[in-house]
Formats: structure tokens, C-alpha cells, sequence
């Protein structure tokens, strides 16, 4: 396999019964890479990540992780990886550092190596003063950053997190994002799951997955630019009502609204003139409009429908 690919998913397929929960997915994940799988809930992101990390095996399909076979290789691949699962995987009736000795020992971290190790992890996750704290007694973003020095104790070389962000405040959400960019700086290449686009924004490259397949992948701005229509946002009165009103005209593609604004694809720019007349006819207040770039939730929307 090329030494540049850290993750290689060949068609890769699973169905639970009937359900068809990641279908014909083919990706290559090069090394040194913070990609983002994005999705909803029930895209199948979490069957994916539990696939790759070789604790559940796919229907059909084959996927090579630190050039390790998923469906061969799974003792060695398991070493060069860490995983943080949903709920972050942690021990709530052990303290912070019983749970980095556990997984040393899951690992096999040799005992001399523990100390220093355990320091650097504690002082970049901010939990040294709490390493006597029972996990279960955490704030959420204690608990992801610990999760977080788990995953990380036996130094792997490619880093899974599932949706790690949910249900943690925006505040240690970008905390986390800072320490996940430090981690990319030494080189460790990061495969994360998000329901949240604003989190996509912030990754190297994204895939938007929906009902188990992938849609699309290439960098967020790249993304962005591939809706392929003239996006506008327009501000009026009553914006939901307005949105009612023009959602049929001819030449418009898409409306959404974006609090007291509309996000709308339009197949050429001209079209908005009708869309402000429109409006003004039926005693709408046009405050103002300008061209932006779709966001990510645009484009997957656009994708979906
Ligand atoms: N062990 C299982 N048995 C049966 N069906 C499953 C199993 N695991 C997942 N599924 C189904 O597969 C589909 C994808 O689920 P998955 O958990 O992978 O999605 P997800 O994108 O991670 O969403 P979530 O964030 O809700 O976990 C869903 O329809 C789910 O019900």
C-alpha cells in the first residue's frame, strides 16, 4: 500500500438485516490529514469508525488502516490506532488517573515509559490538578479531554473520535479543536465524526455521508463552491412567510431561512431581481441582499433533497 494513505475504504458495506447502514463506501485518507465525516444521526458514521477500528466486520468490502486489513490484521492494527468512542469510553467510578492506567495496561504501555507520558497527557489535557478526581465526577469537557489522553496513551499513529464534541460546551469544544490541531502538528493523522457543520469547517477534508453512503469529499471550501448555483442571502420582513412566497418562482432552486435571513440558490443571478419585486408586491420589506459562498449545510441540503 502507498505509505502516503493512512486509511484505504475499498467499497466497504454494511447492512444490519435489511438496513443498509454504510453501502459501497470508497475513500483514501492520506497521512498527516484531519478528515471529517459529516452526517446526521443514523448516516452511518458510527458503524464506519467501528469498521475501520476493526471491532465490528463488514458485510462486504475491505478497508486497510496504517496498512493493516481491517478484516485480517486487527491485533496490529489496534496498536497503531486510538479510538474515542461516543460517551468518550471512560470508567466513571475510577479516578483520571486509574483510567490512563488502564488503558496503558489494555495497551501494554511498558512501565517506565508511564510517567512521563502520563504527565505530558495530563498537562495537555489540563487535568493534573484532578488526577485523584473520579471520572463520573467530571464536567463534560473534562471527560472528552480525558477520553481524549486514553485514546492517546499508547502514542498511536492514526486517531478516531466519534462525534466527540457532543453534548460538550462551546468553550471546551474549541479547546478540544485547539488540542486536536496540536496533535496535527506532530503528526498524527485524525479521522473524525461530526453531526455539526460548523466542526466540518474546521477540517483538512470532509465527506458528507447520508443514509450510508459518501456524497461527496474534498476540503470545506472546495465543498462549497460545488453547489454550482449563485447563492444569496436576503434580508426581509416576516422571513418564513417571505420564504413561502417566492419558494415557487421560476429559476429559484432553494430557500432556507437563517434567522431574521434567507439563504437562496438561484439558477441565475437575474432571478433575484424577481425575487425582489415579488417581495415588494406582497408588502414585504426588502432590507438588503449580497452574494455568499453556500455553507456546508446548504450544500448538503442541496444534496439530499
Ligand atoms: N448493531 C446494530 N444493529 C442494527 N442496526 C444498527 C446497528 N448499529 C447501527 N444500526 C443502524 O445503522 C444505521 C446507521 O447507524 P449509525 O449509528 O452508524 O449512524 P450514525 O451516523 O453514527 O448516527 P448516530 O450519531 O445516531 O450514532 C441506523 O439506521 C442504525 O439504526
Amino acid at each position: 500500500m502507498n505509505e502516503d494513505i493512512a486509511i484505504k475504504i475499498a467499497d466497504l458495506t454494511k447492512s444490519f438485516g435489511s438496513n443498509t447502514a454504510v453501502n459501497h463506501f470508497t475513500l483514501d485518507i492520506r497521512r498527516g490529514e484531519l478528515f471529517g465525516l459529516v452526517g446526521p444521526d443514523g448516516a452511518g458514521k458510527t458503524t464506519m469508525m467501528r469498521m475501520l477500528t476493526s471491532i465490528m466486520l463488514p458485510t462486504s468490502g475491505e478497508a486497510w488502516v496504517a496498512g493493516h486489513s481491517i478484516i485480517k490484521d486487527s491485533a496490529a492494527l489496534k496498536e497503531k490506532i486510538g479510538y474515542m468512542a461516543q460517551r468518550f469510553g471512560l470508567y466513571e467510578d475510577l479516578t483520571v488517573m486509574e483510567n490512563l492506567i488502564f488503558y496503558a495496561d489494555l495497551f501494554g504501555v511498558p512501565t517506565r515509559e508511564r510517567p512521563g507520558r502520563f504527565e505530558r497527557l495530563l498537562g495537555f489535557s489540563n487535568l493534573t490538578p484532578f488526577k485523584t478526581r473520579l471520572a463520573g465526577r467530571l464536567s463534560g469537557g473534562m471527560k472528552q479531554k480525558l477520553g481524549l489522553a486514553c485514546a492517546l496513551v499508547h502514542t498511536p499513529e492514526i486517531l478516531f473520535l466519534d462525534e466527540p464534541t457532543n453534548g460538550v460546551d462551546p468553550v471546551s469544544r474549541r479547546d478540544f479543536w485547539k488540542i486536536l490541531y496540536d496533535l496535527l502538528r506532530d503528526g498524527i493523522t485524525i479521522f473524525v465524526s461530526t453531526a455539526y457543520l460548523d466542526e466540518a469547517e474546521r477540517c483538512t477534508r470532509i465527506g458528507l455521508m447520508h443514509k450510508g453512503r459518501l456524497l461527496i469529499h474534498d476540503q470545506p471550501q472546495t465543498v462549497k463552491k460545488s453547489l454550482g448555483m449563485p447563492m444569496f442571502q436576503l434580508w426581509t420582513s416576516q422571513s418564513r412567510q417571505a420564504a413561502d412566497e417566492i419558494i415557487h418562482l421560476d429559476g429559484v432552486r432553494r430557500v432556507s431561512t437563517y434567522g431574521d435571513s434567507l439563504h437562496i440558490a438561484v439558477e441565475r443571478k437575474e432571478v433575484m431581481e424577481s425575487v425582489s419585486q415579488i417581495l415588494n408586491a406582497q408588502g414585504f420589506e426588502v432590507k438588503g441582499e449580497r452574494e455568499i459562498l453556500p455553507s456546508l449545510e446548504d450544500v448538503f441540503i442541496s444534496m439530499v433533497q
